[in-house]
């Protein structure tokens, strides 16, 4: 992530994320047609991207359905490692080519491959290669696309109704630029100017939402949505990373946001797709192993104690 950080930045210090590459959906009569257990999901607990994607796949219920894989939190020279290279709990090895990192498998996909090596990418064992590897796609597609395969109350869990659409996509639009990617705008900076144009935005966002979030269970209407899982794996990395080592420290969530706060508890304390998919060891490892230039000693902070406030 730290090449990430000098790749990805302009001349004028500031971070910019480049696009993901491979768009493809799943459906009936398409190039992917959705199949029980034809699909993996390879993704890292410590990357908030990814665990979008393990959260949908546990509201729907799709665990029977699709497989996932879990990389070490370490990601070095060659990015995201295996468990069999670099061996760490809970992390897994890749159960279909046995590669050692990701990398591999987006080559696999595609030899000419130049772009990034990121999670989450939801794989095809049918045809070898990569679906998709934007999160916020596969969250739409693990919504909708194996709904038949679903007992009937699952099927009928609509994460992105229709008569919401507009209202989430507004409020994904500006939690997207200034919160989920905000907090990296803010760590990957290279220049005091580029890191208050980001650090700013955010905190002015993290208000709003304290003002949206007041005496409120959902972002969006009086039910759960892919808004809320967006916002979520943000705001649960917030106080033991982004705080210290992305220096997104005006202000704590658990110290200065207590509607935000509690929205987040109430998720993560009732809802098992929420804790059951966050692992903080896999967080904190990760986060202040994979910048040596931002902790070249690589120590992992104790606190925040504990990770998160009981409800
Ligand atoms: N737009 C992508 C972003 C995914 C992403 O940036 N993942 C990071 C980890 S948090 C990653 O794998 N980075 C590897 C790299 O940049 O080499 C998505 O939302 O799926």
């Amino acid at each position: 992530m730290v090449q990430e950080t000098v790749k990805n930045n302009d001349q004028d210090g500031s971070f910019k994320r480049k696009a993901s590459s491979f768009r493809d959906f799943i459906q009936k009569g398409g190039r992917f047609e959705p199949e029980k257990g034809r699909y993996l999901l390879y993704v890292s607990y410590a990357c908030p991207w990814a665990t979008r994607t393990l959260i949908m796949r546990h509201l729907k219920g799709l665990e029977d359905i699709i497989d996932v894989s879990i990389v070490s939190p370490r990601m070095g020279e060659n990015g995201w490692p295996f468990a069999t290279v670099d061996p760490f709990p809970k992390a897994t090895a890749d159960p279909l080519y046995n590669s050692s990192h990701v990398k591999e498998l987006y080559f696999r996909a595609d030899p000419d491959y130049g772009g990034r090596f990121s999670v989450p990418v939801l794989w095809d064992k049918k045809t070898h290669t990569i679906v998709n590897n934007e999160s916020s796609e596969i969250i739409r597609i693990l919504n909708s696309a194996f709904n038949e395969f679903l007992p009937a109350e699952k099927a009928a869990l609509d994460f992105y109704p229709e008569k919401l659409r507009q209202e989430i996509d507004e409020i994904n639009e500006w939690v997207y630029d200034t919160v989920n990617n905000g907090v990296y705008r803010a760590g990957f900076a290279t220049t005091q100017q580029a890191y208050e144009a980001a650090v700013l935005p955010l905190f002015a966002s993290l208000d709003r939402l304290e003002k949206i979030l007041t005496g409120k269970d959902f972002l969006v209407g009086d039910q759960l949505t892919e808004a809320d899982v967006r916002l979520f794996v943000t705001l649960i990395r917030f106080d033991p990373v982004y705080h210290g080592i992305f220096k997104c420290n005006i202000r704590s969530i658990r110290g200065d946001y207590p509607a935000l706060n509690l929205w987040m508890r109430k998720l993560y304390w009732t809802h098992p797709s929420f804790n059951e998919t966050c692992d903080f060891d896999h967080i904190k490892e990760s986060y202040y192993w994979s910048r040596p230039s931002m902790n070249p000693y690589r120590i992992v902070p104790v606190g925040p104690v504990p990770h998160i406030l009981p409800l």
